[in-house]
């Protein structure tokens, strides 16, 4: 038999006191009080699983996206803080990124960038771009869009959305090392944002052209010689400057077109050849002419005598060191060195143009 107890019978008696119009009044005014709790419950719940807005989360990076049909082509399997061949931040690397920035996620959109490499092809950009993404105030985008020279009609808004989302602060980047020797891209470039932050990673010309023709032949097997292609006439050693490996070394005539657009202070040069001897040296100036705190230092490389160049140290949260790809770094074909010597010869005044303009001697022989 249960029990009576005294304060249930207190209670029950007490129901009893009221008129039943108060009852009814009582039962409305739980009911809803109730129900406006429950409405904000399911209100928060839908919120923090991200249901509200696709925007918001870098969840939305899993539905399909116009991006996907882009390669990266950099033999660099992991993301850090930017996009990556399979998704932003494929790779728990420990660095502060939208994933595990409590709270911050919600403020994350898709920005034109604000920086851009624009080149050179061959200079290193790859390396450059992976380097600065251990930063965790920069958004990098993985692949190369090629906007300003094969997409433009696309649009702005196809571009933003190429883009990794941003919290407020973090810096939007992308590379596609064509741009630097696209004649409409300097113009198209500033139209977008005066203001822009340009950055061109620069090496050697002749040593860019054999790297250049090194990725050509491993394609195409079959075409012609190194020197067939570099020479109008052998014999008399006229070159063909009109060749892309060797046009796309004439940086002077490109650089040109940037500065009758941008001012030199707008535009950063890195100097592929210090790129590798001294990563951390040139990763420096690079943050400082971003605006941003040195957070990407020596700790975070370490030389591989095996690859021969420098390589991003075991990043928390991954079990191993990582080197750039196969195609990053890789033996150049042999070419003739007296070859090499009427290239030199050729570069040379292009060279010295080059310095001028730019007010920096990168000390190519
Ligand atoms: N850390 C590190 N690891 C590997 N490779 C490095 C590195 N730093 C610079 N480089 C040099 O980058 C050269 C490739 O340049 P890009 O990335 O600009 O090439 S591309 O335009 O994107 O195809 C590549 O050219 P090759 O040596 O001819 O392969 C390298 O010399």
């Amino acid at each position: 038999m249960a029990a009576f107890h005294p304060r249930h019978h207190k209670l029950f008696s007490h129901h009893h006191l009221h008129p039943p119009g108060a009852d009814l009044r009582r039962l409305f005014h739980r009911l809803t009080i109730a129900s406006s709790l429950s409405i904000i419950c399911f209100s928060l719940v839908y919120l923090l699983t991200g249901c509200c807005e696709s925007e918001l989360t870098e969840n939305s990076e899993a539905k399909a996206s116009p991006r996907d049909f882009l390669v990266t082509g950099s033999g660099w399997p992991y993301g850090r803080n930017g996009t990556d061949p399979v998704g932003e931040g494929a790779l728990g690397s420990g660095y502060p990124s939208l994933e595990n920035s409590s709270g911050k996620a919600w403020t994350a959109t898709r920005k034109l960038p604000q920086a851009l490499i624009i080149g050179v092809k061959k200079g290193g950009t790859r390396a450059l771009l992976e380097f600065l993404r251990l930063h965790p105030d920069i958004r990098a985008l993985g692949s190369e869009p090629h906007f300003f020279d094969r997409h433009y009609a696309r649009g702005l808004n196809w571009y933003r959305s190429m883009m990794p989302k941003a919290l407020e602060g973090q810096i939007v980047m992308e590379k596609t090392p064509r741009y630097f020797v696209t004649v409409d891209t300097p113009q198209r470039v500033h139209s977008m944002s005066p203001d822009v932050k340009l950055i061109v990673v620069v090496r050697d010309p002749v040593t860019r052209a054999i790297s250049d023709y090194t990725q050509i032949i491993s394609k195409a097997p079959n075409i012609p010689s190194f020197e067939s292609l570099a020479f109008k006439n052998h014999t008399t050693g006229l070159i063909d400057s009109l060749w892309s490996p060797l046009w796309i070394g004439l940086y002077a005539q490109h650089m040109e077109h940037w500065l009758a657009c941008f001012p030199r202070t707008q535009i950063h040069l890195v100097s592929g050849e210090r790129l590798i001897l001294d990563p951390a040296g040139e990763l420096g100036k690079v943050q400082d002419f971003l605006g941003l705190q040195r957070i990407v230092t020596d700790k975070h490389f370490y030389f591989n005598k095996t690859k021969g160049f420098p390589c991003l140290k075991k990043p928390e949260g991954s079990s191993k060191p990582h080197c750039l790809g196969k195609t990053k770094g890789r033996a150049h074909v042999s070419i003739n060195p007296k070859v090499v010597l009427r290239l030199r010869q050729f570069y040379k005044p292009h060279n010295q143009r080059f310095y001028q303009m730019v007010g920096q001697d990168f000390g190519w022989k």
